[in-house]
């Protein structure tokens, strides 16, 4: 299991360096009230890493009658009490997006309740000039061969994944909440990189085999509905749902589902609003970014694009581990696709696994076919072919954690 004890880890950077850098920045970008402002300290304090290089504080339960203290008492019965950097990283992270919602009133009551507070770090990016750029470059693909227009949109939704709002914290980007200068560093990928470099399994040819030319029926299931568990919001769900739209109209998928969380969670990932403001976006844009704006809404009106926001999204657990009623909506799809780091470390478990480990032995629990699109944002590596872990070991070099390298894995 992943800690973040070691103090030269990744994971122990998280902790030590993004989660104070975030609470700063969050109390920096909303005038809150002294109350706010003395339970995020409260909270800075709490899961600090001290000078003298020990935890400073242990990790505390959630107020008594919050509408999930159940739940999270029953996750975190082994755990509160401990040190934050002892216990799991799945779950130490998950819980300090919850403790910091309760910290700025999140789930209320109050005047508070409901205001994301990374609103502002999202609305920027979505105003910024690269997705102005990337909404632009579709105007382009119509005038592909039918194989690259799906290797160009699933590679956006592949390499969008880069451009989380959380990972440019620790990547010196910080975030921003500047009129039309958001988001702009750390993002996708720039015009003229090749989608393909830098990824290091691509079993995408599989996926559109699986999918068929014929259209979803074909799938060996019969299944017709694509689903799809969002990870981050802006630059990363735009191409979402632009895949999205691209399955819908070459008849690859009927009917599309679109998981997102039912809270704001790790920054920047996808809630219902969240998807409405990049719909938006999109509806907005000039050129055929705009028309494929007008089909989404329409798919979205009539049922065809439906959005869930299931409570297990957020929850610290392994999908090995996700809920009957999740399980059975999930089976009904020909393929669910998973975004993102945070998705990938819960379908394959947050563990030092040998990184040769197949893919498909340690997805075989998942209830129907499913496609990874990853970029490396974490220790946690799989399904790797021998030669190109060796390469990558030789290079040296944060190939885990930095971002560069992606992976594109289908299991059927
Ligand atoms: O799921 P995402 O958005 O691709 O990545 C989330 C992430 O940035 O957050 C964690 C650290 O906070 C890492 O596991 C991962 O790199």
């Amino acid at each position: 299991m992943i800690t973040s004890a070691d103090p030269d880890s990744f994971p122990h950077s998280v902790l030590a360096e993004r989660h104070p850098a975030l609470i700063r920045q969050v109390r920096d970008a909303f005038p809150y009230p002294p109350d706010r402002q003395q339970a995020l300290d409260a909270l800075a304090a709490e899961t600090a890493w001290s000078a003298a290089g020990t935890a400073a504080g242990r990790i505390a339960p959630l107020p008594a009658g919050a509408h999930d203290e159940a739940r999270w008492g029953r996750w975190g019965r082994p755990y509160v009490g401990q040190s934050w950097f002892e216990v799991p990283f799945l779950w130490a992270e998950s819980y300090f997006y919850r403790r910091l919602l309760e910290a700025v009133g999140h789930f209320g009551p109050g005047p508070w309740q409901g205001v994301d507070p990374f609103a502002p770090f999202k609305r920027a990016e979505l105003r910024g000039a690269a997705v102005a750029e990337e909404l632009a470059a579709l105007d382009e693909v119509p005038g592909l061969p039918r194989e690259e227009q799906d290797r160009a949109v699933l590679g956006g939704a592949l390499w969008g994944n880069r451009a989380d709002l959380g990972f440019r914290i620790s990547a010196g980007g910080g975030t921003d909440t500047g009129a039309g200068t958001g988001g702009e560093g750390g993002g996708g990928r720039g015009a003229g990189e090749d989608a393909r470099d830098g990824v290091i399994v691509d079993d995408a040819d599989r996926f559109w085999r699986h999918l068929g030319p014929a259209g979803p029926a074909s799938t060996p299931s019969g299944a017709t509905a694509l689903h799809l568990v969002a990870d981050n919001a802006g630059r990363e769900l735009i191409p979402d749902l632009i895949l999205l739209d691209h399955l819908l109209t070459t008849g690859r998928a009927a009917t599309a589902v679109l998981h997102v969380k039912p809270y704001p969670y790790f920054v920047s990932d996808a809630t219902t609003a969240d998807v409405v403001d990049c719909l938006r976006r999109i509806t907005e844009a000039p050129g055929r970014a705009g028309r494929i704006g007008a089909r989404l809404w329409d798919a979205m009106t009539s049922g065809r694009l439906a959005v869930r926001d299931h409570w297990f999204f957020c929850a610290p657990l392994p999908y090995a581990a996700m809920p009957d009623d999740l399980r059975a909506d999930l089976a009904q799809a020909a393929v669910t696709v998973f975004k993102g780091d945070l998705n990938y470390r819960r379908l394959v478990g947050d563990r030092h696994h040998p990184a040769t480990t197949p893919f498909a032995s340690l997805t075989s629990y998942a209830p129907s076919p499913l496609l990874a699109l990853r970029t490396l944002k974490s220790d946690v590596a799989v399904g790797l072919d021998p030669d190109v872990l060796a390469d990558l070991e030789r290079d040296g070099g944060a190939w885990r954690t930095g971002g560069t390298h992606a992976v594109v894995q289908f299991r059927a």
